[in-house]
């Protein structure tokens, strides 16, 4: 097995659980170092062996607790959330476990508080992570009180107030600054998703067009550059054609039935000449009812059927308040490009065709 199937296997796939997984392990490593302290003054008689032992036990049993939680949690219906809870409550017990045993150095594991508030702020919500402080707060008084009651000589109640409030008065300075600093990160992600949906609208407006939700003319433009680098990278060149696409007499169906009908017949128009493409064709509105079709790899003869194939398709088009008999004809002028001539020019090409389509008589397709 390679080490990337080995951390999915370990770590899971999903990038939310890789991410808890992750604070897991910087917990882990963090338990690990405290533990490793504890178990040294052990060993040098600060402090009880047999009490840091036992300490070391209940946290290491905690780690693995705390991994098979995040790690198997979901499949059982525990949200990442409860997962962090269930962990800092446990932080909250190590910390009261590790008070109890430690004598002199008591006051430095109160710092262990502070790292399970900072632990919640990227799990759970400000008001959660502030309730998990005041459990923290009531758990630690609970025992301050608890061994100032009963060992007044080790921990003098005055001495245990104060660290008390120092301690509370600490944590729940964290905890409001790490709430906003919460708040602050949920606006940043609120605004980053907001621009990414302006950027999509923005690059939807930048290409398509509004009405017949074709390729704009810019959008076009681009797709021509893009095929001359295809052919200029040596790609093996077959024919790119170009065809030009104007309405005939379109004025006429705005004059006589209004511009929305003219719209609808735009729209239609761009339904059934899409109808009649592949994937690889681009079709795009290149001015008011004029449209440009470009066919990469395709032979002229193969093109001009795509073009009268969307001329019986149009023909069949029907409009509320127009005659059935009242068929919508276009005109084009159809080309391919010659060698490695600038598809401009075969588009210039395509244009004169069209024009003479126009000039004589219209609903034809000149090939140039
Ligand atoms: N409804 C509508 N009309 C448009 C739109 N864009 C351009 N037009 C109209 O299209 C008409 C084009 O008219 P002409 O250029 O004279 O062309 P034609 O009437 O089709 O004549 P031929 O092309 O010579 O057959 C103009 O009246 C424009 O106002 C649009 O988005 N919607």
């Amino acid at each position: 097995m390679g080490p990337a199937a080995l951390s999915r296997l370990l770590f899971g796939a999903e990038p939310k659980l890789r991410r808890m997984m992750y604070y897991w392990g910087a917990t882990a490593a963090l338990y690990t170092v405290f533990v490793g302290l504890l178990t040294d003054a052990g060993e040098r008689g600060l402090i009880d062996r047999g009490d840091a032992l036992g300490l070391a036990a209940y946290t290491a049993a905690g780690i693995v607790g705390s991994y098979l939680l995040v790690r198997l949690g979901a499949r059982f219906g525990l949200a990442p959330t409860g997962a962090a809870a269930l962990q800092a409550v446990f932080g909250i017990s190590c910390n009261m476990w590790a008070y109890s045993i430690t004598g002199p150095l008591r006051g430095a594991t109160l710092m262990g508080l502070m790292v399970v508030v900072v632990f919640c702020t990227f799990a759970l919500r400000p008001r959660q992570t502030l309730a998990l402080t005041a459990v923290g707060l009531a758990a630690m008084g609970a025992t301050m009180w608890w061994h100032q009651a009963h060992d007044p000589l080790h921990y003098p109640p005055l001495v245990e107030g104060l660290t008390f409030a120092i301690m509370a008065g600490c944590s729940m300075t964290v905890t409001l600054l790490t709430g906003e600093a919460s708040k602050l990160r949920a606006r940043l992600k609120a605004q980053k998703e907001d621009l990414v949906t302006a950027l999509d609208t923005i690059r939807t407006l930048a290409t398509v067009d509004e009405l017949t939700a074709l390729s704009n003319r810019r959008h076009m433009n681009e797709m021509l550059a893009q095929e001359e680098r295809r052919h200029g990278a040596g790609m093996p060149g077959r024919d790119t054609c170009i065809a030009l696409l104007d309405i005939d007499f379109f004025k006429q169906i705005n004059d006589r039935h209004g511009h929305a009908t003219g719209d609808e017949v735009l729209r239609s128009f761009a339904q059934a000449a899409r109808a009649e493409l592949r994937a690889g064709d681009v079709l795009a509105r290149w001015g008011g009812e004029e449209f440009l079709l470009m066919l990469p790899d395709t032979e002229e003869a193969a093109a001009l059927a795509v073009v009268e194939r969307i001329r019986a398709r149009v023909a069949l088009l029907q409009f509320e308040g127009m005659a059935p008999e009242r068929r919508i004809s276009f005109s084009a002028g159809l080309t391919a490009r010659r060698g490695t001539e600038a598809l401009a020019d075969t588009v210039n090409r395509a244009d004169k065709a069209l024009y003479q389509a126009k000039s004589s008589g219209r609903d034809r397709t000149v090939v140039a």
